[in-house]
């Protein structure tokens, strides 16, 4: 089919959603949908919580312990041993605490994730073929894979991260006010005027390394432009041009190089100087207070500590918005594959199609477009009604429309005019599940899953018993290959059934419509030559299943064409003949043309 094709070559193109290129959204909200998953468990996400909790306040107990050591232990009063022992408990409990923030938190990132996994490809199983050629396959097995692997890092790590250092940071800031208020006073004014010249020089040199980057790509792309022209260089004596543009481009990266190092020395010796600096003050005044008995040892020891755990949790707050946005990116687009909405859809009221069903399709005055291509109609005003039990061949040059019409009849997409109707009930009536329930394809190309032969049989009936699918075999001349097989039905045939002859995947195939024993079978033949042998069993197989069927074919096969009851000739989405072999042969019209290429008859 046409639109296989058009499928594959799209997948040529794999989408590059990947690890730290993977655009980042532009706010957290989309991180919105990780957090309703995450409610699912509302214990595990208590559990988190606490451990993360219990943690952060062992942290943060851990100045207390040196505070206690110094004041207390090293002043004589009492046993030095008892404070270590309380530091030891504090440690016991940290690591305790953070094995499991670990588990659980790890875990609920890999729940979330293989929830969403499962919701995303539940959703993707409702959606008509149409949105799968706006969402390549490629892209969207990407975005199942890569993007929940963002997902899954963030949930079960920087989630956790980030959390940590918040609560650090806040409940440092408050031990650091109450162990020092007035140094702490001091050190708030002081963080803007160590932090901002900081991050302004930090962001020039970003600018420079990326101008930098930039003039070192050039000097590559230049090399290989000219290195692969070399023969028209030469030819036309021009290496000596080529040599001079060649270090004007080095000396272009040079220059942007010895700029970002000077920037990069300046940020170095203010970065020194800053924090060094702000620290030494700290120190100093800490000491003139100590010094004047107003605070202990002990505390500015603590204090201190407690600057560098709060510094250390502010600055990997920093860090990890740039993963939560990356990963809300990633949400982002989880979300949009959650948000599509399938354009077929069963109506509120389906109406029922008519019980025993009898078999018959009609097209009245159908006009088709693809969306992709709105200006060519598919089909246009296109009538034809099929009886129950009747062959119809449809026969007609490549992109004539003929698989738009089983595209139609399956209800994948829905004609702009007219309407297509089984049994009389309009399709857009009814539940696309009822249709297919009475509809066996065959496509030209057997689609086989990589599971056992078991497996890809009762695709067309999964409650069939073994007598029913040796039965189905039996009819679709699958038996004897099948009994032979190593492991006989539960036998692994392959990526796309790549460990059976082509023959026999058709026959495979054969015997999954034939299982289904559906009123009305689309069969669009293989064009793939077989050998004689396997031809014959093929076609009879194929004659079993067209018996007492409803059958509408694009044929391929001399055979078929003239075991039809009809055959209806295609041609820019119209019926341009109909007729019988016989008699299409004797018109000389497009059918005869046909036939002698198609069907290398040589009667036609
Ligand atoms: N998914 C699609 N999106 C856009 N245009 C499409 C799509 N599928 C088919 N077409 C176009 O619609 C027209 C009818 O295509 P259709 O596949 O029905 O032809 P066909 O007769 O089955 O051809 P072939 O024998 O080559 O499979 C062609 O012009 C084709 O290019």
């Amino acid at each position: 089919m046409s639109g296989n094709r058009r499928r594959k070559s799209r997948q040529d193109t794999p989408a590059e959603t990947s690890g730290n290129d993977a655009p980042k959204a532009k706010s957290l909200g989309p991180l919105r949908l990780l957090a309703d998953a995450a409610r699912k468990y509302p214990g595990v996400v208590g559990a988190a919580l606490v451990a993360l909790i219990i943690t952060s306040a062992a942290t943060l107990a851990i100045p207390s312990g040196f505070r206690l050591i110094i004041d207390r232990g090293f002043s004589g009063e009492g046993d030095i041993s008892r404070w270590f022992q309380y530091l030891l408990l504090i440690v016991v409990i940290m690591a305790v605490g953070t094995a499991f923030r670990f588990y659980f938190v790890s875990w609920l990132g890999e729940r979330v994730v293989a929830d969403l996994r499962v919701r995303v490809n539940r959703h993707l199983m409702a959606m008509p073929p149409a949105f799968y050629e706006v969402n390549s396959p490629s892209e969207i097995a990407s975005r199942m894979t890569a993007d929940t692997a963002i997902i899954e890092q963030v949930v079960s790590s920087t989630v956790s991260v980030a959390l940590r250092n918040l609560l650090m940071a806040i409940g440092g800031t408050a031990y650091m006010f109450y162990l020092a208020p007035t140094l702490s006073a001091w050190l708030v004014l002081a963080i803007p005027c160590v932090v901002l010249p900081i991050i302004w020089f930090g962001r020039k040199v970003r600018n420079l390394s990326r101008a930098s980057q930039d003039r070192i790509a050039d000097v590559g792309a230049m090399t290989s432009e000219v290195l692969s022209s070399m023969q028209i260089v030469q030819a036309f004596n021009q290496e000596d041009r080529e040599r001079d543009r060649f270090r004007g481009a080095v000396d272009r990266s040079f220059e942007a190089a010895s700029k970002r190092i000077k920037v990069r020395s300046v940020l170095t010796f203010v970065v020194m100087t800053m924090i060094f600096g702000a620290i030494t003050l700290l120190l100093w005044k800490g000491a003139i207070e100590v010094t004047a008995g107003n605070i202990s040892g002990g505390t500015i020891a603590a204090f201190v500590i407690t600057v560098g755990l709060v510094a250390g949790a502010f600055g990997s707050l920093t860090e990890v918005y740039g993963s939560l946005l990356r990963a809300a990116g990633a949400a982002q687009r989880m979300g949009e594959l959650l948000d599509a909405r399938p354009t077929i859809a069963a109506p509120e009221r389906p109406q029922a199609l008519p019980v025993p069903p009898r078999g018959q399709i009609s097209f009245q005055n159908v006009t088709f477009r693809y969306p992709a291509r709105p200006e060519r109609a598919a089909l246009e005003d296109f009538t034809l009604i099929i009886e129950p039990g009747e062959t119809v061949a449809v026969v007609g040059p490549s992109g004539a429309g003929k698989s738009t019409l089983f595209q139609l009849v399956e209800r994948f997409r829905d004609p702009q005019a007219g309407n297509v109707r089984i049994d009389g009930v309009d399709l857009t009536r009814a539940d696309p599940a009822d249709i297919r329930d009475r509809i066996a394809l065959v496509p030209q190309e057997s689609v086989l899953f990589a599971a056992t032969a078991r497996y890809n049989i009762l695709y067309g009936k999964p409650e069939a018993s073994d007598e029913e699918i040796w039965e189905a075999a039996r009819a679709a001349n699958a038996e004897t290959f099948l009994r032979d097989l190593p492991e006989g039905l539960d036998t692994f045939i392959g990526e796309a059934g790549a460990r059976l002859s082509g023959g026999q995947r058709q026959r495979i195939a054969i015997a999954r419509a034939l299982l289904r024993d559906a009123p009305i079978l689309l069969l669009d033949e293989a064009t793939s030559a077989l050998d004689a042998e396997s031809e014959r069993l093929v076609q009879s197989a194929l004659d079993r299943l067209m018996e007492n069927r409803t059958t509408l074919v694009i044929a391929h096969r001399l055979a078929t064409v003239r075991a039809a009851d009809r055959i209806v000739v295609m041609d820019e989405g119209r019926i341009v003949e109909t007729g019988d072999h016989d008699t299409l042969s004797a018109a000389g019209g497009l059918y005869a043309r046909l036939a002698r290429l198609q069907f290398d008859d040589p009667v036609a």
